[in-house]
């Protein structure tokens, strides 16, 4: 699913007003009856105080939508107009008019008005705010906000939490709404996803207002959302007449005293996704624990005891996965530096491969094109240097990844594949993947699918995609403190299966 800027909905809203030769409070209405369903469904009649707080833009508008269906329907409801500015839409005023000709009064909530009270057990509807955020709300509004979040009661932000802009960060942290539920129109916003704004969103959906489908389609996003929808079609299936051969020779180099379970895990998780043959390449002291942890896996080891101080590979290997546990002696480092000289095909690298990649940046140069780097947020930082927001990390990563035609995995909550100038956003994965060794079984799932003849950015967004929905069924039968990650390898099968099974289990659902 794409994820737009404030400028593409709006231009989506206007496409669509254009097409369906429509006036835009139709499009309000169409958008409001759809929160409105969303809400009945659940609280079916029930009796509870439901507040709405409504700007006076469109999302406003929206909320004065929702009051009068609300009001309709014998809901018990009060509605306050946040009077930020006199400059109110239009259809909020329609929408306005239409409120008070059912007789519902709405109070004005100004600089001066005392702040109303909120029971924890109202449920808020919130829309103040929407994607027209441009500046920081007033103090009052801020105040009013804080007031909002520290009710406790249950929070249902209409479009966006409101004091949330959607392409930057906030300018005051209090001045957010911390929404419960989000209820965003047609594509989710980037802000949810990111690591310092994503905390102000508990839970969202999606609420289809049926934009303009064509407009969305050739409007070119710089965000998507990587659901099973848009992952399954990369995936590559295996064929009768195919043999171990079809599906790669991945060598995973790596490991140093004290760390050879990284390339355990690395080389095992490498053939659960499907890589033909796997050999690793460690130093000596790798070698017993290796051949008897990991049977299937072939292994090789440099000269040294403790660390690789070289690294030959005596056949062409389909890929190289390269850096777990691998240290950062000096002779690993040229080692390293010459392996990257001679190496023409992309490649993954991950953990103190990149370490010595940002302690020696003219090595950068000597990457293969259409590499794979898995950086977690401090190893991406010695990479590309500080960042001022999530949105910068953004850009600088971008930039990097296109500087060096090389794909990077921005690690987090939601990772983001970056190449291109554009990211993808994963939805799988959770808290209990915070894990020592999670990060290795990830290369070796990247490694594994490049392999088997993924594109570079297609093993990222898939591997990413997949080792999170591995950690998703992990998590359900054991919860998030005792997933590790041996656990995510041993699930990489089911996350297979359970990416076929899911329509299954969808259209069973609807039965219902
Ligand atoms: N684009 C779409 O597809 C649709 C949008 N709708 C709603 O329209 C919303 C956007 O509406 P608007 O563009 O009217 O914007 P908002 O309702 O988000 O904000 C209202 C206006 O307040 C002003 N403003 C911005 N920051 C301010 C601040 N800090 N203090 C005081 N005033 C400030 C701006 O001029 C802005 O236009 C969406 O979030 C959504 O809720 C829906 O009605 C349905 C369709
Ligand atoms: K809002």
């Amino acid at each position: 699913m794409k994820i737009f800027s404030a400028q593409q909905i709006y231009q989506a809203d206007k496409s669509t007003i254009q097409r369906e030769q429509i006036t835009s409070d139709v499009l309000m209405e169409r958008a409001a009856t759809q929160l409105f369903e969303w809400l009945h469904s659940r609280l079916r009649g029930t009796q509870v105080n439901v507040q709405l707080f409504c700007g006076i833009g469109n999302n406003g508008g929206d909320g004065m939508v929702l009051a009068r269906k609300l009001h309709e329907h014998d809901y018990s409801i009060k509605v306050h107009v946040v009077n930020y500015s006199e400059r109110r839409s239009e259809d909020f005023l329609l929408n306005l008019e239409r409120l008070k000709d059912m007789k519902v009064w709405p109070d004005f909530i100004n600089k001066e008005s005392d702040l109303p009270q909120i029971s924890p057990n109202d449920i808020v509807v919130d829309a103040i705010f929407g994607i027209g955020l441009n500046r920081a709300p007033d103090d009052w509004v801020g105040n009013l906000i804080r007031h909002i979040n520290n009710s406790r009661a249950f929070t249902l932000s209409v479009d966006v939490p409101s004091g949330l802009p959607v392409d930057r960060n906030p300018w005051n942290s209090e001045y957010v709404i911390r929404a419960s539920y989000v209820l965003s129109f047609q594509l989710p916003k980037l802000v949810f996803f990111l690591p310092e704004t994503g905390i102000y969103v508990n839970q969202w959906e999606i609420v289809d207002i049926g934009l303009d489908p064509d407009c969305i389609a050739k409007t070119d996003a710089d965000f998507e959302l990587m659901g099973r929808p848009e992952v399954l079609p990369m995936y590559r299936p295996r064929l009768k007449f195919s043999h171990k051969g079809t599906y790669g020779h991945s060598v995973i180099i790596g490991g140093s005293y004290g760390k050879i379970g990284a390339v355990q895990l690395a080389t095992n998780a490498c053939l659960s996704v499907g890589s033909g043959l796997v050999t690793a390449f460690v130093p000596k002291c790798g070698y017993d624990s290796l051949q008897s942890a990991v049977p299937e896996v072939m292994v090789l080891t440099g000269s040294r005891e403790k660390s690789i101080s070289e690294i030959e590979i005596p056949f062409e290997p389909s890929v190289v996965g390269i850096g777990m546990g691998i240290g950062l002696d000096d002779d690993t480092v040229s080692a390293f530096g010459s392996f990257l000289k001679k190496s023409n095909s992309p490649m993954v690298i991950d953990a103190d491969g990149l370490n010595i990649l940002s302690q020696n940046p003219e090595m950068l140069k000597d990457v293969p094109r259409l590499s794979v780097l898995t950086p977690h947020p401090k190893e991406l930082q010695r990479l590309i240097g500080e960042w001022a927001s999530d949105f910068d990390k953004l850009e600088k990563t971008k930039a990097f990844a296109s500087k060096y035609d090389l794909v990077v995995v921005v690690k987090g909550a939601h990772t983001i594949t970056i190449y291109n100038g554009k990211g993808y956003v994963n939805t799988t994965g959770n808290p209990g993947m915070a894990t020592a060794g999670s990060g290795d079984v990830l290369t070796g799932m990247i490694t594994g699918l490049l392999a088997q003849g993924y594109l570079s950015v297609e093993a990222a967004i898939f591997g990413v995609y997949l080792h999170g929905l591995a950690g998703d069924l992990g998590a359900s039968s054991m919860g998030y403190e005792a997933l590790k990650a041996s656990i995510l390898v041993k699930h990489i099968g089911n996350a297979y299966s359970e990416l076929f099974r899911q329509p299954e289990m969808e259209q069973k659902d609807n039965a219902h």
